[in-house]
């Protein structure tokens, strides 16, 4: 029996120099490899009260989305600059390479809700640090983070200590 881990494939150099790219795309081909990194987000949710997944273009909605859809919960998309059409708020964050911006409309989630974060992985933890900023300055409660994939050593968790995190899998490295 396969272990969700020995679904990803890594791939150093990628994008740059000293990366070591953990690819979800060996796991999103193989239905087993799949269904246990759906199975594994949603058993970190199973017993919470929470209202609304939140997860972050591209790889967050991958595997946000199953996860609200078997949970019986809504989703909300946050996007990359630019992309969502109505009124919104955005953060700008630092990433392993490179800055970036992300944006949630305004009206996606109510005051008071809660929420769980999902994503393919947390690096430095800038994109979420981002999407919390969303989440909480439209009266939103984070209640839970969900990771598959984890690179401890970029330390993210620290920007994250006051919050519930659980990661599928944990790389010690980079
Ligand atoms: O913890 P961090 O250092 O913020 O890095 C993690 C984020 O980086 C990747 O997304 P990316 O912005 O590359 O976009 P993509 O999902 O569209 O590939 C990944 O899917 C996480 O969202
Ligand atoms: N090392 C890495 N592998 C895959 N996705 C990433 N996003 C940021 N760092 C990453």
């Amino acid at each position: 029996m396969k272990k969700l881990e020995d679904y990803v494939r890594s791939i150093p150099d990628f994008p740059e120099p000293g990366i070591i790219f953990r690819d979800v795309t060996s796991i999103l081909q193989d239905a087993d490899g799949l269904q246990l990194a759906v199975d594994s987000l949603r058993a970190m949710v199973k017993e919470l009260d929470y209202d609304v997944v939140v997860g972050p273009e591209s790889r967050g909605f991958i595997f946000g989305v199953p996860v609200a859809y078997a949970e019986h919960k809504s989703f909300v998309p946050v996007r990359k600059k630019g992309k969502l059409p109505c009124e919104t708020i955005s953060a700008e964050y630092e990433l392993e390479y490179g800055t970036a911006e992300i944006e949630i409309h305004k009206d996606a989630i109510r005051p008071g809700q809660k929420v769980v974060i999902v994503d393919d992985l947390i690096a430095t933890g800038g994109t979420t640090e981002a999407i919390i900023k969303l989440v909480e300055e439209l009266g939103g409660q984070v209640v839970k983070i969900c990771f598959v994939m984890e690179l401890a050593g970029l330390k993210g968790r620290e920007k994250l200590k006051d919050y519930a995190v659980d990661s599928a899998i944990v790389y010690e490295g980079k």
